[in-house]
This record gives C-alpha cells, sequence and structure tokens, in this order.
C-alpha cells in the first residue's frame, strides 16, 4: 500500500541551532511509526512541521500524495491529520461529552449566525455531532463518564478523551506527542490497546513516546533522531540492536530494549 504521509528532507533551525536536519520517512495507513530519540533530539519539533504549527526551511511533506508543507494546522485537520499534545488541550470545566463535540466543530464550517438562530441544519449538525461524539466516547471506553466533568477524570482517562477528540476529524492520519505521558502502568494499556485499535481501523499513526516499553510492543516501524538527524530507521528488534542507537542514549535512562 501506498504512503499515506511522507516527509522528505525535512529541517528547521533555530539561529545557528538544526534543530531537525534532513529527516526522511514515510507511513502508510494501519502502520505504527515511532520517533524516538534522546531529550532535545528534534522530536517535538518534527512534530511541530508536520501538522503545519512551525514553517520548515527545508523539505517536503506529503499528505495522500499532496503536497501539504507549512499548510495551517485546522486545513491539514480538513484534509485528514489530527494530532494530540504533549499538555492536554482539554476543556477541564466543560463535560466529557462537550469536549468530544469541541472535535467535530473543527471539521465544520457551518454559519455562526445559522447555530445562532437554530437553523435546521444547524440543528441537525448538532444532533450528528452529539450522536458521533457519544459513539467515539464509547470507543475510547469513556461513555459512562459523558456527562462529567472532564476536570474530574483520571489522567489516563483524559488522554483517552484526547483522542477521541481528535479523531473526530476521521483522519488518515493521527499524530500522537506523549499519549502515555504521566499514566501508570494500568493506565498506559488502555493507551496501548486505543493505538492499535486505531491502527487496525486504517489509520496511520505517527506517535512521539518517551515509554520504550509502549514504542517497542506496539509500533511496527521506529526512526530515531538524535541532534536533529535521523541516525536509525527500522523494526523495534533492528534498532534497539543499532549501535548508533545505543551510543545516542548512553548515560540515560530510557534505552530501547526490544524484550521490554
Ligand atoms: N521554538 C524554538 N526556538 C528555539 N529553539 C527551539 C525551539 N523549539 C525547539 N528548539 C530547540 O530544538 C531542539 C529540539 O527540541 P525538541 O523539543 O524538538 O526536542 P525533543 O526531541 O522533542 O525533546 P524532548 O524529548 O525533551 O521533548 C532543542 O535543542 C530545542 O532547544
Amino acid at each position: 500500500m501506498s504512503a499515506l504521509l511522507s516527509i522528505e528532507g525535512l529541517g528547521i533551525g533555530f539561529g545557528g541551532l538544526r534543530a531537525v536536519d534532513d529527516v526522511s520517512f514515510s507511513v502508510r495507513a494501519g502502520e505504527i511509526l515511532s520517533v524516538i530519540g534522546p531529550n532535545g533530539a528534534g522530536k517535538t519539533t518534527l512534530f511541530n512541521m508536520i501538522s503545519g504549527v512551525y514553517r520548515p526551511d527545508a523539505g517536503r511533506v506529503t499528505l495522500d500524495g499532496q503536497d501539504v508543507t507549512a499548510m495551517e494546522p485546522h486545513l491539514l485537520a480538513r484534509r485528514g491529520l489530527s494530532r494530540t499534545f504533549q499538555n492536554l488541550q482539554i476543556f477541564q470545566s466543560m463535560s466529557v461529552l462537550d469536549n468530544a463535540i469541541a472535535g467535530y466543530h473543527l471539521r465544520e464550517s457551518g454559519s455562526v449566525l445559522a447555530d445562532l438562530l437554530a437553523l435546521p441544519a444547524s440543528r441537525r449538525r448538532a444532533r450528528d455531532a452529539e450522536a458521533g461524539a457519544r459513539a467515539l466516547l464509547a470507543r475510547v471506553g469513556l461513555e459512562r463518564a459523558a456527562e462529567r466533568e472532564a476536570g474530574n477524570l483520571s489522567y489516563g482517562a483524559l488522554k483517552r478523551l484526547e483522542i477521541a477528540r481528535a479523531l473526530a476529524l476521521d483522519p488518515k492520519v493521527l499524530l500522537l506527542d506523549e499519549p502515555a505521558a504521566g499514566c501508570n502502568a494500568v493506565e498506559t494499556e488502555e493507551i496501548d490497546h486505543l493505538i492499535a485499535e486505531v491502527a487496525a481501523s486504517g489509520v496511520a499513526i505517527l506517535l512521539v513516546e518517551h515509554d520504550m516499553k509502549l514504542v517497542m510492543r506496539i509500533s511496527n516501524h521506529i526512526v530515531v533522531l538524535d541532534h536533529g538527524e535521523k541516525i536509525a530507521e527500522g523494526d523495534p528488534a533492528t534498532v534497539s540492536r543499532n549501535p548508533a542507537v545505543i551510543a545516542a542514549y548512553l548515560g540515560t535512562e530510557e534505552a530501547p530494549h526490544a524484550d521490554g
């Protein structure tokens, strides 16, 4: 199957520093590709370029065959690229359901006036969004928490809510920035199952994650960055044996081990 997301020669500099330099890889439908690397390697910067937050000064991003380099995040979202953030973007004082519904509004271009006047089309949209949001909450295991205030959820549940909201855009490609950060072992396993289920539904997943056990367990392919450059890529077993990868992680506590 052809790639849903390709990046070719992507790079960006901040002052004199090449935060990301000449990085290329591609992700196919149903594949889970993880980007790993020590602190400061350029993972978040890479995500920010792919999702349109930063404008790369070199290279190209192709989504489903179309050049989307430096396209604005909301336009990218409408074309099928959705993301979550390292820091939760949940509205804590809103209900879980309303947070999920908010995901639907990102993909719509309906008229604010029509919504204010509660015209039939906007009433129908609101009903569809609620039905879709409830289905998504069921998918991430939060259907029974729909009416609760989001701020009262456990951390792991909030992370799943954030994934639900990203899924409201019905993405072809989903970027997950540290989806298990701050989660305990049980919560991480729930996230693990959810990511695998989303991939199995045909979404291409790009993951940045420090939890090496999670990365080694669920990734089909791993790209390793160090000082902004791609130093290795391959399946988890191959990458974890690569001397350049071992050297990059030397002195850190999170070196990748294929056996978890
Ligand atoms: N907006 C910015 N302005 C200047 N320098 C930046 C900016 N964003 C990132 N950098 C620098 O680019 C390099 C890569 O940072 P980045 O946050 O992408 O790494 P990372 O791999 O995501 O790290 P971590 O694992 O700690 O999250 C770092 O040296 C960082 O200080």
